[in-house]
């Protein structure tokens, strides 16, 4: 199922953002005692912000949360490109989540060694029963992931065109190419981020707006690009303020 908000500012947009997910987290801690959210890079996390004020800085449940990221830049984690480092400074450290429920990549190893070494730590997760399992994929179903997109319409780190699109075993792999910089980064496969159970995919502002246009506006196309590829097995629900819908 698929549902577009259409917000007048930005602004709208993170306060009705911030409804979703806390709605979201209450539903599944109610269901299964956690809540596991993949976040990624980007102004995805500036868009948060309503998430660590009242009433849901309060009212969410956070000792429940367990927080992974869709990708991730292999570069230390007090880097200023690394999408941890973002996540810290702009949400993690204003919210009350049990550091041992934040699952970051180990910084210490290359691109290949991070890749294996989060696939590992999903897959023990996954056997504590910590992360779901999806019964029509055998992948793991994440609850909630919070997706940004760039403007070549990129999703994570997979980019349009590039063979990491196709990849349909690994559950992480990884990127030394990257057209966007840093070269190095580990990211989330499509038969991961498509096994989730809800997706929120949020755009703001005028950068993405043909991207919008062609994930939302157009009727066919080719090769779809990467954002076009993204079905979760519940909801896919976008959130664009009308600048980034301004093509619709
Ligand atoms: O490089 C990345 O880009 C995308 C989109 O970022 P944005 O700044 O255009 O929102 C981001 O979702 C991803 O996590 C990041 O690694």
């Amino acid at each position: 199922m698929m549902k577009v908000e259409i917000l007048d500012t930005e602004e709208d947009l993170a306060a009705a953002l911030a409804k979703y997910i806390a709605d979201l987290s209450a539903k599944f801690i109610k269901e299964r005692g956690a809540f596991t959210v993949v976040i990624s890079g980007g102004y995805l996390i500036d868009c948060l912000r309503k998430l660590v004020e009242p009433p849901y800085v309060d009212s969410v449940d956070w000792s429940k949360w367990h927080v992974f990221w869709v990708d991730e830049r292999v570069v230390p984690k007090d880097h200023q490109d690394s999408n941890y480092k973002l996540a810290y400074d702009g949400f993690l450290s204003k919210v009350p989540i049990l550091p041992g429920n934040v699952y970051a990549i180990n910084d210490a190893l290359p691109a290949e060694g991070a890749a294996d070494d989060y696939e590992t730590c999903i897959k023990q997760l996954v056997k504590k029963n910590v992360v779901s399992s999806s019964t029509s994929t055998g992948f793991p179903k994440f609850d909630l992931m919070l997706l940004g997109m760039g403007p070549d319409g990129h999703v994570a780190s997979l980019f349009p065109g590039h063979p990491l699109i196709n990849e349909k075993e690994r559950w992480v792999t990884y990127i030394m190419d990257s057209p966007k910089p840093p070269p190095h980064r580990i990211t989330f496969t499509f038969p991961v981020i498509n096994s989730s159970a809800f997706i929120a995919m949020v755009v703001a502002g005028p950068g993405e707006v043909n991207a919008v246009h062609t994930a939302l506006g157009s009727t066919s196309s080719v090769d779809k690009l990467p954002v076009q590829m993204v079905q979760p097995e519940e909801e896919l629900a976008w959130f664009l303020d009308k600048e980034a819908a301004s093509k619709l």
